[in-house]
C-alpha cells in the first residue's frame, strides 16, 4: 500500500514536469541533492541547518521560498528539500490555482510531512492566498458551504506539510504571505567557475567531449545561469557533431555560439535589443520599463524578470526612479559613445550616481 502510494507520487511529479516544458534533458540534468547542487553557497548553508534541525525534531521544517531570476535552480531545491526529507513532493503553480477550491482539495489530499511545492507563487489568486495563509500557519482550511448570508464555513484540520514556494518576484509577493515563509533563499547569479562546473557536469551526465578551455567558454557566456549554460552546452555539441568531429573545442565553441548570436558577454539578441532601444531610440534614457518593452516588442514583465536582472548585474542597466538607464558599459557594449550630457557617462558621474533596486 504504502509502496503505491509512493509510484503515484511519482507518476504526479512527472506529469507536472511535462507540463513546465522542461523536456526530459532539464530532468535529467538537475542535480537531486543538496550535495550535488553546485554554487549558492549561502543558500545551501542556510537550508541544510533548517532541515538537519527539522530532521533531528522529527517535524516537518518551516515553509521555505526561493527566489531569484529564471534558471538559477529554484525548482531544483524545491525538489530537493523533499528528497533530503525523504518526503513526498506535490507539484502545482501559482496560475493553477485560480479558485480556492481548488487549493483546498490538494491540501487537504496531503499526507502529514508531505512537501507541497508552488511554483510562480506569486500569481497566486487573491482567495486561493488567503486560504493559505491559515493553512501555513494552523495547518487548517475553512471550507465554505452554501452561498449568501446563509454560508457558513466549516473548519477542517489538514496534516501538517511543508510549503515551498518559488517566485522570480518576490517583491510581488503580499506581505502577509512573504511573513509566514520561516527561510527565504535568494538565488543569485553564478560565477564563471560555479558554471564551469555545471558544464562539466553536464557534459560528463550527457556524454559530451568537452576541452577545458571549451568549458570555461561556454560558462562565461551563460548569462551566470545554469539553464543557459546548460542550453548552451548542448548547442555547442550540435555544431561539434554537425560541423566537425564531435569534440568541442574552444574553435568549436565559439563558432557555434557565433551562429546562436550569443555574444562575448553572454548577452543574446532580446538583451542587445533591450539595450541597442535603450542608447539608440531613447538616447540612453531614463525611460519607463513599459515603454522600453514596446520598443523590443516583449511584455513588461519578461524584460523585467529576464533581461534585466543580469543587464543590472553586468553593469550595463541601472535602475533609477525615472526610468532605466544605459550606463557607460552599455554604450561601450555596443560600439557606440553616448551623447555629451548623457548621465551615463563617466565624467557625469558614472553607473555609480544612479540608485539601484
Ligand atoms: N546548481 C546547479 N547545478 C547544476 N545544474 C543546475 C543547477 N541549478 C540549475 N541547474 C540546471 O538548470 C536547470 C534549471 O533549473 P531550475 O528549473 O531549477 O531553475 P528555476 O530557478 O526553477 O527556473 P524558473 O524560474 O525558470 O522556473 C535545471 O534543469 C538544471 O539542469
Ligand atoms: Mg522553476
Amino acid at each position: 500500500m504504502d509502496h503505491e502510494a509512493v509510484t503515484e507520487e511519482e507518476d504526479d511529479a512527472l506529469s507536472a514536469w511535462a507540463q513546465t516544458g522542461d523536456g526530459d534533458i532539464e530532468g535529467t540534468l538537475r542535480p537531486r541533492k543538496l550535495d550535488e547542487f553546485i554554487g549558492q553557497p549561502r543558500v545551501r548553508e542556510q537550508l541544510e541547518l533548517v532541515l538537519e534541525s527539522a530532521r533531528r525534531r522529527g517535524v516537518p521544517p518551516d515553509h521555505v521560498l526561493f527566489s531569484g531570476p529564471p534558471g538559477l535552480g529554484k525548482t531544483s531545491m524545491a525538489m530537493i528539500v523533499a528528497a533530503e526529507l525523504g518526503a513526498a513532493i506535490r507539484i502545482t503553480s501559482g496560475p493553477a490555482l485560480e479558485r480556492a477550491g481548488d487549493l483546498a482539495a490538494m491540501l487537504s489530499n496531503l499526507a502529514p510531512g508531505d512537501v507541497l511545492f508552488i511554483d510562480e507563487i506569486h500569481r497566486i489568486a487573491r482567495p486561493a492566498e488567503e486560504m493559505l495563509y491559515l493553512a501555513m500557519e494552523d495547518f487548517r482550511v475553512d471550507v465554505v458551504v452554501g452561498k449568501g448570508p446563509g454560508a457558513t464555513s466549516i473548519p477542517l484540520e489538514i496534516a501538517p506539510f511543508t510549503l515551498v514556494g518559488a517566485t522570480t518576484r518576490s517583491g510581488s509577493l503580499t506581505g502577509p504571505l512573504r511573513d509566514r515563509f520561516g527561510f527565504t533563499g535568494q538565488m543569485e547569479f553564478y560565477t564563471d567557475t560555479e558554471l564551469d562546473l555545471v558544464v562539466r557536469r553536464a557534459a560528463t551526465i550527457l556524454d559530451i567531449a568537452i576541452d577545458r578551455e571549451a568549458s570555461a567558454e561556454v560558462a562565461g557566456r551563460s548569462r551566470g545561469t545554469p539553464r543557459i549554460a546548460n542550453r548552451l552546452l548542448r548547442r555547442v555539441r550540435d555544431y561539434a557533431e554537425v560541423r566537425a568531429d564531435g569534440k568541442v573545442t574552444v574553435e568549436i565553441a565559439r563558432a557555434a555560439l557565433a551562429v546562436y548570436d550569443v555574444d562575448e558577454l553572454g548577452l543574446d539578441r532580446l538583451d542587445r535589443a533591450v539595450l541597442t532601444a535603450l542608447t539608440k531610440s531613447f538616447g540612453g534614457g531614463p525611460v519607463g520599463i513599459s515603454t522600453l518593452a514596446v520598443a523590443v516588442g516583449e511584455e513588461p514583465t519578461t524584460v523585467e524578470e529576464v533581461c534585466e536582472p543580469y543587464l543590472v548585474r553586468a553593469g550595463m542597466l541601472a535602475r533609477t526612479p525615472r526610468g532605466r538607464v544605459a550606463t557607460a558599459t552599455a554604450w561601450e557594449h555596443l560600439g557606440l559613445v553616448p551623447p555629451a550630457d548623457h548621465p551615463g557617462r563617466p565624467d557625469q558621474g558614472g553607473p555609480a550616481s544612479f540608485e539601484q533596486d
